[in-house]
């Protein structure tokens, strides 16, 4: 029987709000992808222009011999080059691995009621969802992809709520590869020079998931996305994928077998398990691991899953690039702590309202009293020129919790989230750190983000955060200083007369403009970015910055000095 939907509306309603998923679409028939799943051109998997990967996958019991040295140099070197690799004799027992591909089968096999028992909104647990897509009210084209997610809080929590057809096995799985994954960023963080304590180490893979994901057979692969391109934002991601294959990864830069660029396959090694960098790891390492860009092609001649766990910092972790890096780096390539101005801004709080007596000099204080309570949560994009960001926010004063906020790292849904603007009590805020769970921003619930991938946003920041000097300081600390690196790279572009006087009697070059804001931007914290958001005129900021920051000559002269 071929499905006949009247419109897009009830095909929508059919798939994703009464839970029949992509599944059940196909189920009924179908000789053609809907128009909802035609992908753009350039999103589309053309299978002639990717490549396969042959790098060997690596044997991970031989890091507890003598080839140590030898297998963490490997595992290091296919964490910069690639960010994908995959391991064997990783312990995780093989029949397990069997046993999750067969209850993904059986999760989804299911009739489309049992499993949409645990839709957003229906389901018995926070902690368990199943859908459809990534963000599917939001996408322009909708991923070829069912999904169940579960994030594990305690083993109690999840042999209640999990799914009966996958929560024994989903749990085994998620605590015999902790060993393994403690074992790798181990490797990874000592390769960086850097000795990682245990309770670190902990706290930086602290919040776990299991997801499992089913692509159905799709009547023409060459339309579609199984999942498109993104970074996992987590720490790392181990994945195991059945014998289909259609994983394709990003070659950041050249190398043996492919071209930057160029997007090559996984292909699945029996037994192995697939093993990523998420965005996490790249931003700690300073950019060194990379956390690479990789989509799932759909196939027409048989459904395929996936069962990834997604391994994210700890609520309480603050992701900055390691000081010890960052020492030897020479130079921080990203912002630090990640997104922690931003919350600044979402709560609402000038500092005066936290610290009235730290006020000179501004900011520079009040930074001590931020801590990045919840990590990030990808929520959501609309279409993939729109990601959005959301983390939690603490702030607390003099050790006492003071207030909590929800800070997105999307300009413009930053002004559109309804935040606490006022204290919130310190019953709220231990709930909120107990359990991110229960917190709702607009009737969104972050885990209800499902997956915590890194949209393309991802990208920007590992391009656009390249600095070509040190960003101005939310403090102002650093303005002399940026001032002077400011005119030094817009009189080398010829550019400078721009910035610093109005140049009535000239005509205004729009174009010039708009390349100094984009510059300008760049070399900010993202606090004064946001905040100046709409300003476009560079002479206007250029003024507002000296304005506000050009007081603190008097008070850090002695330190610009030496600069
Ligand atoms: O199914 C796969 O092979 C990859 C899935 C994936 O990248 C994800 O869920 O983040
Ligand atoms: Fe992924």
């Amino acid at each position: 029987m071929a499905p006949s939907f009247e419109d897009g509306k009830s095909l929508f309603n059919f798939v994703v709000r009464d839970g029949n998923g992509v599944k059940g679409m196909v189920d009924l028939g179908l000789s053609k992808v809907p128009e909802q799943y035609i992908q753009p051109p350039h999103e589309r998997i053309v299978k002639l222009n990717t490549s396969v990967h042959e790098l060997p996958p690596i044997d991970l019991s031989k890091l507890d011999g003598p080839d140590h040295d030898q297998v963490a140099n490997d595992i290091a070197n296919a964490a910069e080059v690639l960010g994908f690799f995959q391991v064997l004799n990783h312990a995780i027992p093989l029949e397990l691995l069997e046993s999750l591909k067969s209850s993904a089968n059986d999760f989804f096999g299911q009739a489309p009621e049992k499993k949409a028992a645990y839709r957003k909104g229906v389901s018995p647990s926070p902690h368990v969802k199943y859908g459809t897509s990534f963000v599917p009210e939001k996408e322009k084209a909708l991923e070829w992809k069912d999904y169940v997610s579960m994030v594990y809080t305690s083993d109690a929590d999840a042999l209640s709520y999990w799914p009966n057809e996958c929560k024994d096995v989903a749990l085994e799985y998620l605590k015999t590869s902790t060993d393994m994954v403690k074992k790798i960023v181990k490797v990874l963080i000592a390769k960086l020079g850097v000795t990682l304590e245990d309770s670190k180490l902990e706290a930086l893979i602290g919040l776990r998931m299991v997801n499992m994901n089913y692509y159905p057979t799709c009547p023409d692969p060459d339309l579609t996305v199984g999942v498109g391109r993104h970074s996992d934002m987590g720490t790392l991601t181990v994945l195991l994928q059945d014998g289909i294959g259609g994983l394709y990864v990003k070659l950041e830069e050249d190398m043996d077998g492919g071209k930057k660029g160029e997007w090559i396959e996984i292909t699945p090694v029996p037994g192995a398990l697939v093993i990523n960098i998420g965005d996490t790891l790249q931003i700690l390492s300073n950019g060194r691991y990379k956390s690479a860009e990789h989509r799932v092609r759909t196939t027409s001649s048989q459904s395929r899953v996936s069962v990834p766990i997604f391994t994210i910092p700890k609520a309480t972790e603050r992701i900055g690039p390691l000081p010890e890096v960052v020492e030897s780096d020479g130079v921080a390539r990203y912002r630090e702590p990640f997104g922690l101005a931003a919350a600044e801004l979402q709560l609402g709080l000038d500092l005066d309202w936290i610290a009235p007596r730290a006020r000179k000099p501004r900011a520079h204080t009040s930074n001590k009293f931020f801590c990045l309570l919840g990590f990030a949560f990808a929520t959501g994009h609309d279409s993939i020129s729109q990601p959005m960001w959301l983390g939690l926010y603490l702030r607390p004063k003099n050790q006492n919790l003071a207030s909590a906020g929800v800070s997105t790292h999307h300009p413009q849904a930053s002004l559109g989230l309804g935040l606490p603007r006022a204290p919130v009590s310190a019953h709220n805020v231990s709930s909120l750190a107990a359990g991110l769970p229960r917190l709702s921003v607009r009737g969104l619930h972050p885990l209800e983000a499902h997956t915590f991938r890194a949209l393309p946003y991802s990208r920007d920041m590992s391009n656009l955060n390249k600095l070509d000097f040190t960003a101005l300081e939310v403090s102002g600390i650093n303005y002399l200083k940026w001032v002077q690196d400011v005119k030094l790279q817009l009189t080398a572009k010829s550019l400078r007369a721009t910035i610093e006087e109005s140049i009535d009697d000239e005509p205004v070059d729009e174009a010039q403009k708009a390349t100094i804001m984009i510059f300008i931007r760049k070399h900010i914290h993202d606090a004064l970015r946001i905040e100046y958001l709409s300003e476009k005129d560079p002479h206007t900021i250029w003024l507002t910055l000296a304005y506000r920051f050009d007081h603190q000559k008097d008070i850090y002269l002695p330190e610009a000095k030496h600069d």
